[in-house]
């Protein structure tokens, strides 16, 4: 089936109020036509209906995307009807007409329209009314509706294509929505489930609405890998993340040398694209000389919480012959739990040989590499 998908975005937005029409504004950084024109590009062949006026800033929002630009009307009806006629030499199979003021809408309520119409003419999300209905006047109730088969529309509204042209080119352009039109030209119209998500940002309130459901949709997660190695030299023992080893050898380097906690802490940093434990703490700064690995993993674990990141997990593989880690691995991943302030079941400590191969191999030192997951909410 060939599915083309309208977005009407004529409107000028009246009850938005703002500098742009509400389409053009910014949602978390881009414009609200842009979150919806995503939401449906994987389908393809993208109308979106514009005012005149609003071509620039029509073009700036469909930046990089494949979307064909028509003018528009003063009514939606007849928005929708020019997007129609925009795509009559094409015939589509199917066609989605979505309000462009409706950048939340879920990837799953557009799969219910588009499967709907398996079956029926036309298709149309709706969620049931579940609050009581007035009639009021002056700050007055005055009388009870039933709400007993209410509900309230939403978009994308989906047709068989030659059906809603039809059906819009037999009825005046005014409309509230397609498929008022449809069932005036007497196709049936299937319900399909909503979401309170899918909201029309109406009112200047809903812009912050639209935001915390986007965030939402958008959970911001973050991935750092972390290398290091150390040199043995004389001692009589190692620390490795956090905990003292007995060792016939020591690692060579400032302070506690701890190579374990040193990859994570760089795990952490790279998963914020904030450098590495050198550049918090250059090795040239005296200040620094000496310090311990605990100083470093705790400044990345609250530089990612002030970024916002919970730290969902990190994971570290010692590569030596010897000392054995895994009678320690409970104690280590204690000790870094407790530094990185989450609890012990997220931290893993693990390790490995390298079959006698290369430095490692030879026991010349010890290497470490981690990964460290962020989640920003
Ligand atoms: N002449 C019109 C009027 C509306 N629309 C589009 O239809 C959708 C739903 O309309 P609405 O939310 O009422 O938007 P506006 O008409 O812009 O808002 P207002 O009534 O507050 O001015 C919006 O995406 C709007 O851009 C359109 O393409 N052409
Ligand atoms: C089509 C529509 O989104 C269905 O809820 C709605 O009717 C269009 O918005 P308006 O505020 O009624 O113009």
């Amino acid at each position: 089936m060939r599915t083309a998908v309208i977005l009407v975005a004529a409107g000028r937005g009246s009850r938005a109020k703002g500098p742009l029409p509400k389409q053009w504004q910014a949602l978390l950084g881009q414009p609200v036509a842009r979150w919806t024109l995503q939401a449906f590009a994987h389908l393809g062949r993208l109308v979106m209906v514009i005012h005149p006026d609003d071509r620039a800033l029509a073009q700036a929002a469909a930046r990089g995307l494949d979307v064909t630009l028509v003018d528009g009307a003063n009514t939606r009806a007849g928005s929708v009807r020019a997007g129609l006629e925009a795509l009559a030499g094409e015939a589509p199979d199917l066609v989605l007409i979505q309000d462009v003021a409706r950048p939340c809408t879920p990837r799953a309520v557009i799969d219910a329209v588009i499967d709907a119409l398996d079956s029926a003419p036309g298709a149309a999300p709706a969620v049931a009314v579940t609050d009581a209905l007035w009639t009021g006047a002056g700050g007055k109730v005055t009388g009870t509706r039933d709400r007993e088969g209410l509900f309230r529309a939403q978009t994308p509204q989906g047709f068989r294509f030659d059906a809603i042209l039809s059906a819009h080119r037999a009825h005046p352009p005014d409309a509230a929505d397609d498929v008022q039109i449809a069932r005036a030209a007497g196709l049936e119209v299937a319900i399909v489930a909503g979401d309170e998500a899918n909201l029309k940002i109406t009112t200047p309130g809903d812009f912050a609405r639209a935001e915390r459901i986007l965030k939402g949709n958008h959970m911001d997660i973050r991935l750092g890998n972390g290398f290091d190695v150390h040199a043995f030299e004389p001692g009589d023992h190692v620390v490795l993340c956090g905990i003292k080893v007995p060792h016939d050898r020591k690692l060579k380097g400032h302070s506690d040398a701890d190579v374990g906690m040193h990859a994570v802490t760089d795990a952490i940093y790279g998963a914020l694209a904030m450098g590495d434990i050198g550049r918090h703490f250059p090795p040239s700064d005296p200040q620094w000389k000496g310090a311990e690995s605990h100083i470093f993993l705790r400044h990345a674990a609250q530089m990612a919480r002030d970024m916002g990141f919970a730290l969902s997990n990190v994971d570290c593989t010692l590569i030596c012959e010897r000392p054995k880690i895994t009678p320690h691995a409970p104690a280590m991943m204690q000790a870094m739990a407790d530094i990185l302030g989450i609890t012990p079941d997220r931290v893993s400590i693990k390790a490995t040989t390298s079959e006698r191969l290369g430095f490692t191999g030879r026991e010349e030192g010890i290497a470490a590499i981690a990964t460290a997951t962020l989640v920003k909410p």
